[in-house]
């Protein structure tokens, strides 16, 4: 069984696929940290965000590893955990410019499909692009401003600054953001984070617990 949720930035797709993983009782994956992951290791090897082959050069010959547990995925490089270093303001700031390329996609998807079913994965294109034929898809949603005041929780900048941040990447993001035709599309604003668990759980086809 596949479950997408996908949706803009900071709506709460992975606080709500952790949610529903763990209730599932299975894993769930984070594309968008494979999208910051190579956006930290291009800064990091002082790349040109938008030079996709050495990116992909650089990306390929790194002994990456996403662990994608239900209660938090974690990126490793090496020994290194990069996990703490992926939402930064600069992570956050480039990682559209790399999302927007066809190599840089391309790894990313093959990492995804090759995952073992069942799972819950979350990002922008799970239920459109990568994983068309999922068992059940979502797609959140939620005012700027509510999500603005929602990652002020976890970033040093202030609310309209983070507002005007998220407004610009869910602009660069719209080509591979829409939801999919058959994805149930859930406003996040006026609920709690467990209201929208029980919502996807409840609209799921069949409950596993
Ligand atoms: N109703 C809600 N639904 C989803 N997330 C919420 C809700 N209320 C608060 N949050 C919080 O919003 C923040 C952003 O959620 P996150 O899962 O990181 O979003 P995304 O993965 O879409 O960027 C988290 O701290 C999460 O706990
Ligand atoms: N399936 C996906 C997931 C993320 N992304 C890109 O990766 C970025 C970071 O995604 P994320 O899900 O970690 O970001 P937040 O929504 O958590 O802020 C997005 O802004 C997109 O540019 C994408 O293009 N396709």
């Amino acid at each position: 069984m596949i479950v997408t949720i996908d949706g803009v930035a900071a709506s709460g797709k992975s606080s709500v696929a952790s949610g529903v993983a763990r209730a599932l009782g299975v894993p769930y994956v984070s594309s968008g940290l494979l999208y910051r992951t190579a956006t930290l290791l291009g800064l990091e090897a002082g790349l040109h965000l938008s030079d996709a082959a050495s990116l992909l050069a650089c990306l390929e010959k790194r002994p990456l590893r996403l662990e994608a547990l239900a209660e938090g995925n974690r990126v490793w490089l090496g020994d290194r955990e990069l996990t703490g270093d992926l939402h930064s303001s600069r992570v956050d700031q480039g990682v559209s410019v790399v999302a927007a390329l066809p190599e840089v996609r391309a790894w990313v998807d093959a990492q995804l499909r090759a995952l073992p079913e069942p799972f819950v994965a979350e990002g922008r294109d799970m239920g459109t692009n990568v994983f068309p034929h999922a068992d059940a898809k979502f797609y959140l949603t939620a005012s700027p401003r509510v999500r603005a005041e929602r990652r002020a929780q976890e970033r040093p900048e202030d609310v309209p600054a983070i507002e005007a941040a998220l407004v610009e990447r869910d602009r660069r993001d719209t080509v591979q953001s829409a939801p999919a035709p058959d994805a149930r599309v859930i406003d996040t604003g006026p609920l709690t984070l467990d209201g929208v668990v029980g919502t996807v759980l409840a609209a799921l086809p069949t409950r596993r617990a």
